[in-house]
């Protein structure tokens, strides 16, 4: 696979979260309902080592609710107290509040019987890039949250967030970018918006999720552009350019076009529920 991130970069990433690790006492980890397994790190278990983590799947309301079911009883059944939300509905974010309480609960408790003196629980928000991260922060907090730690030449002291009296979260999230050593998890994490459409040619990113929904999603495919299947993906690429007014002059098809559209549509749910992996 021809995707390879710079091992400077990540050497840094790594190197950062594990400092801000020993700030806190447990881990808010957000992934992608729509791609639970690919949007994780690998890394992050090598460093959170003993520390607890809770797990956070966002945008479900872009994924296929069967499917997030389906990954919601996986994790909790490996021990991992796991919710999928919706970061703009109130509730959704209500329960993470209550599952991080009920998690650093435990944690204070653990100290208490050896003598510490009560405080509140402090966590972080770990996860890729375009995950949520800010969106949940700032949801968490009640407000806006400034990012000026992100900018070069600007020093920044790290904050915490009473979220409630009994729990804190840092300001700034831990960022770890995805792994793909499979082809497939490349082309998940393009199709869901995490890799930048310039790495992998989007037209080879929109053949990828319509021969995905062709054999997955057929349905839905046939409620947005008319057709359930196909034999030649060049056939879908047209029927969709003709409907969607992509022709160039000579009457040829426009493909970028057409892939901006498949993409667009996906990304903003116009395709429906979609998720892109199962669990085993
Ligand atoms: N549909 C949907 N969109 C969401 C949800 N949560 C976040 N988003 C959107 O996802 C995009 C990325 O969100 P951010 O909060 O900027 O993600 P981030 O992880 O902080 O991204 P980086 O700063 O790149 O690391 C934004 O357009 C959000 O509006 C959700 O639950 N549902």
């Amino acid at each position: 696979m021809a995707i390879q991130w710079f091992p400077g970069h990540m050497a840094k990433a790594k190197r950062e979260v594990a400092e801000k690790l020993k700030l806190v006492d447990f881990v808010i980890e957000l992934v992608d309902a729509r791609a639970p397994l690919s949007s994780q790190n690998p890394m992050l278990h090598e460093i959170l080592q003993e520390k607890p983590k809770m797990m956070v799947m966002m945008k479900k309301d872009l994924a296929d609710p069967n499917v997030t079911k389906q990954w919601l009883e996986k994790t909790k059944k490996q021990g991992i107290p796991s919710i999928a939300i919706e970061a703009n509905k109130k509730q959704d974010v209500q329960q993470v509040i209550h599952m991080a309480k009920e998690l650093g609960k435990e944690k204070m408790e653990k100290l208490k019987a050896k003598g510490v003196r009560p405080r509140a629980s402090r966590a972080m928000i770990i996860g890729i890039p375009n995950v949520g991260k800010s969106t949940l922060i700032n949801r968490l907090a009640n407000k806006k949250i400034a990012q000026t730690g992100d900018k070069p030449g600007v020093t920044k002291q790290q904050q915490w967030i009473k979220v409630k009296k009994e729990f804190e979260l840092l300001d700034t999230p831990g960022i770890l970018w995805p792994k793909f050593e499979e082809e497939e998890v490349g082309y998940r994490l393009a199709a869901i918006g995490t890799i930048k459409d310039q790495i992998l040619p989007k037209e080879d990113v929109a053949a990828y999720v319509l021969d995905y929904m062709k054999n997955h999603y057929s349905s839905l495919l046939d409620e947005r552009y008319g057709f359930s299947g196909y034999d030649d993906i060049m056939d879908a690429f047209e029927t969709i350019g003709k409907k969607r007014g992509c022709l160039e002059s000579g009457g040829h098809i426009n493909f970028e076009k057409v892939s901006d559209i498949v993409l667009q549509d996906l990304r903003g749910g116009k395709l429906g529920h979609v998720s892109f992996e199962l669990p085993e």
